[in-house]
Formats: C-alpha cells, structure tokens, sequence
C-alpha cells in the first residue's frame, strides 16, 4: 500500500484576499476511503479543485504517486487517473444514460460500437440498467449520482473524489449508493477522497478523516477519532456538550 498515494505538500489556494486554503498538508493512503471534513466556507471543494487541476495554488505542491503535478493540466491528471464528481451533477439532460456514458468514451476515441459495450459495464456496475435508455433529466438525484460515477468509471480512475456523496438525495435511496462507493474500492482498487456532511454515512464508509476549518487541516486521524474529536464536535456538529 502507497501511504502518500495522493500527497499534498503546504498547498495554499488565495481567491484575491480570501484564503480559501492553508498550507495544506496530507497524505492520502492506497486503497482506503479517506473524508474531507469541515463547516461551509471550510476549503474542501476547493482542495478538490487544486487537486483535479480547476484552480492553480498559490503555493505548495501537489504529488500524485510520487510524481509532482502541481504543474499539470485537468485533462493529463485525469488520464493518470484522478477523477472526481460534482456537489451538483452535471449530465447531459437531454441525452440517455447510456448516451451520457459513452460521451466521454468516444471523445476519446473509441468507436461507437466500443462505447456502447463499455458503458454497458459501468452502467451494469453502479446498477442503472433499467433506465439506460431513459433522458438523464428524468433520473432521481440518487440515480444522477450513481450516473456521475459510472461517467467517472469510464476515465479508468484510480484515485475518485467525490464531492457531497449523498447531499441532497433521499434517505431510502442512500444505502444503495453508498453500497456503489463500497464496490468501486474493492471490485475495483479504486481509492476514494469523500466530502459528505453526514456523520452517519461517513462512519459506516471511510477509513481516514482530515477536518478542515477556515483553509486549514485542524484533526486528522481515523473517521472515528476525528468524528470523536472536541474540536470537531463543537465546530461542525454545534455539540453542546463539547462547547460548554
Ligand atoms: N472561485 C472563487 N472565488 C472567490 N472565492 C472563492 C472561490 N471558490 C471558493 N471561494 C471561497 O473560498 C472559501 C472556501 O470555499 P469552498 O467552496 O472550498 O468551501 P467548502 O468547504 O467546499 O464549502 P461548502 O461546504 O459550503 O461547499 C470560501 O470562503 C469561498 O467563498
């Protein structure tokens, strides 16, 4: 196991005269599913964004399986292998289930026929074959979600950030997603960076924790430390107890 598989190093992230991260330092470790804590305004989609390559940092570095791609574009992360999904979903709503799975597989290259086969497999994986060949617009926020991984499946990621897993998808339909995540790691080896504001969820999925407030990671340990932590109960979850 690669323990600085994905590896910040003293990354700040300035939007003018706001600080939106730093001197971020973490290590993500292979094949364990790690979550990105912390209040509104805290910093984690933006980490998201630096470490997909959408915002260039103001300082520090960013390492990839020991490679340092502070430097390169979204499209070359990409192809190494880091992937990420929305807080808001972005399909193609007029476009199948099927239609927006393959899209990304034939910009890349692959002939129609290719496309369809392969999206058929990831479709099958995060279980939406009964409405492959339904609109995107008609699909619940739960099925939208599983369609955003199955879109992410097809860039062959090995590290998956996924932001806000279950915001704003309805509790019955939340099992079956977060049984896909679970899947995605041990069908497929693929190490899993979460922003999720339920605790609940968090609990029963990831390994690891950093809880970020103000741009700054203030506890880190395993999802139980941290969800346990003083600091974190009386920042995040507004604990009483932990206040007085
Ligand atoms: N493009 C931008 N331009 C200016 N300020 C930004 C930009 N993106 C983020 N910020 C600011 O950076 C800070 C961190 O924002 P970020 O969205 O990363 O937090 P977050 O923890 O993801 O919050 P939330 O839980 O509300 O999504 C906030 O103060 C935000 O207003």
């Amino acid at each position: 196991m690669h323990r600085n598989f994905l590896k910040t190093d003293q990354l700040t992230v300035a939007f003018g005269g706001i600080v939106a991260l730093s001197n971020v330092t973490l290590s993500i470790a292979e094949g364990r599913t790690t979550a990105i804590l912390g209040p509104n305004g805290a910093g984690k989609t933006t980490l998201f964004n630096a470490i997909a390559g959408a915002v260039r940092p103001t300082g520090g570095r960013v390492f990839f399986q020991g490679a340092d791609i502070t430097k390169a574009s979204p499209s070359r992360r990409c192809h190494s292998g880091i992937a990420r999904t929305f807080q808001i979903t972005q399909p193609f709503s007029g476009l199948s289930v099927r239609e927006n799975v393959m899209v990304p597989l034939a910009a890349g290259g692959m002939s129609m026929k290719q496309a369809r086969e392969e999206a058929s497999t990831y479709i099958d994986f995060v279980g939406l074959n009964a409405k492959a060949e339904d609109p995107a617009r008609v699909l619940s926020t739960g099925q939208r979600k599983r369609l955003e991984l199955a879109r992410a499946l097809s860039t062959h990621p090995k590290l998956l950030l996924l932001d806000e897993v279950t915001g704003g998808v309805d509790r019955p339909s939340i099992p079956e997603l977060l049984n896909v995540i679970r899947r995605l790691r041990e069908e497929r080896n693929i190490t899993i960076v979460v922003v999720e504001h339920n605790m609940e969820v968090l609990l029963g999925l990831a390994d690891d924790a950093f809880f970020l407030n103000r741009g700054e990671v203030i506890v880190e340990g395993s999802i139980a430390e941290v969800a346990d932590h003083e600091t974190v109960r009386r920042i995040y979850l507004g604990d009483a107890d932990a206040a007085a």
